[in-house]
């Protein structure tokens, strides 16, 4: 019965009356969210934006290099672009703030303002847009201060766990939208017959069972101690102290990883090491780390730089980077577990049969970072 699907819209407004009553701003801003998101679906399925051979290109933004000296492609500004242009004239926000854009973007003054902030990564995994693989949109939510007219750097500096809302749209071979108000993640898939995003996946846990992981192994030899030692267990299998045969994988678009953890289970690491621009973490805290960590907190997992709870991080710069460690709660914690051995310069070798034969921790390869 078609008509008895749920739509994102229809969802939103009874998850927020389970909870008290809808709050009609907040419905409308991710409704814009969602339009948003369909705008860019459409996009990205056109793929890299190459007109077929002997043609005329269609016109696309200019590329450049964004705030942390990444190549932009043209599909980031296009998808930079939608977002701004379909969430600004709404009356819901006070600003937005993008992977794209160096400074927080003012609501022009033909509109009203809101109460909310919007953080989002117009894309993320734009390096597999080359290659026609799965990429994104990651949006974070927040409260603006009281009373500010424009919106500043510092009103975005707020910790994870005061995200209103939070969630990711992926285009892929099914474009979808998985999102949490704070009750739960619930997931989304485009009917492009009706074009809405009707529920799929409602109450997304993520499995406890953990039989893969993921993480850019080139960056291997730059690795901390504690991430090389919980590889290497990995790696070693059933042969090894996990008892237990792993498969890794690695997509190079978080939204992939994260959908695949909601629905497998595993653990995602994008870890501190030893490169200077890497010591902070890859990832960027406010539209990436932030969002996604409150989504997989939601579905029963963790996510933790490997010294803190992600959401407990006071921000302190827009485009902060930070390592992110995410996935089943057990692993998470057996990571978070043997950094803080790591950092105690504990020889744990000889206390836990987790430990093989051998001090990793103190060998003189593996000595602690500067
Ligand atoms: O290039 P690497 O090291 O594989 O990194 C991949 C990671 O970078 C990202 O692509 C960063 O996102 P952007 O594409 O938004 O810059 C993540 O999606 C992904 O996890
Ligand atoms: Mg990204
Ligand atoms: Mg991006």
């Amino acid at each position: 019965m078609p008509h008895r699907r749920t739509t994102f819209s229809k969802f939103i407004i009874e998850d927020q009356r389970r909870r008290g009553g809808p709050d009609t701003d907040l419905t409308a801003l991710l409704n814009d969210v969602q339009t948003a998101c369909k705008f860019i679906a459409s996009a990205a399925a056109r793929g890299s934006l190459k007109p077929p051979a002997g043609q005329p290109a269609a016109p696309v933004p200019e590329p450049g290099v964004n705030v942390h000296g990444e190549t932009q492609k043209p599909l980031d500004l296009i998808a930079n672009e939608i977002m701004l242009r379909t969430c600004e004239y709404g009356g819901k926000l006070c600003g937005m703030a993008s992977e794209e854009m160096d400074e927080p973007y003012r609501i022009p003054r033909e509109y009203p303002r809101g109460r909310y902030l919007l953080a989002f990564d117009p894309l993320d995994g734009s390096s597999n847009v080359d290659v026609n693989l799965t990429v994104g949109t990651i949006f974070s939510i927040l409260r603006a201060p009281d009373g500010i007219e424009e919106p500043e750097v510092e009103h975005f500096l707020q910790p994870g766990t005061q995200q209103v809302a939070a969630g990711f749209a992926l285009y892929g071979p099914a474009d979808m939208i998985i999102v949490t108000l704070g009750d739960g993640v619930h997931g989304f898939t485009l009917d492009r017959e009706i074009g809405a995003y009707t529920l799929t996946n409602p109450d997304m846990r993520i499995p406890d069972h953990v039989c893969e992981f993921a993480i850019n192994s080139s960056n291997a030899r730059f690795w901390e101690p504690p991430v090389r030692f919980y590889v290497e267990e990995c790696v070693k299998g059933s042969s090894g102290p996990r008892e237990a045969d792993f498969n890794m994988r690695w997509i190079a678009s978080l939204v992939a990883e994260v959908y695949r953890i909601l629905i497998r289970g595993g653990v995602f690491l994008y870890p501190r090491d030893a490169r200077p621009t890497h010591k902070p973490g890859r990832l960027r805290l406010l539209y990436e780390a932030n969002p996604i960590a409150m989504l997989v907190e939601q579905a029963g997992g963790a996510a933790s730089t490997g010294r803190q709870r992600i959401l407990d991080i006071q921000p302190l710069a827009l485009h902060q980077r930070v390592p992110v460690i995410l996935g089943s709660k057990a692993e998470v914690e057996r990571l978070v577990a043997y950094h803080a051995a790591y950092d105690r310069g504990e020889d744990l070798s000889f206390k836990s049969p987790l430990f093989g034969t051998r001090s990793l921790f103190l060998a003189p390869e593996t000595a602690p970072l500067g």
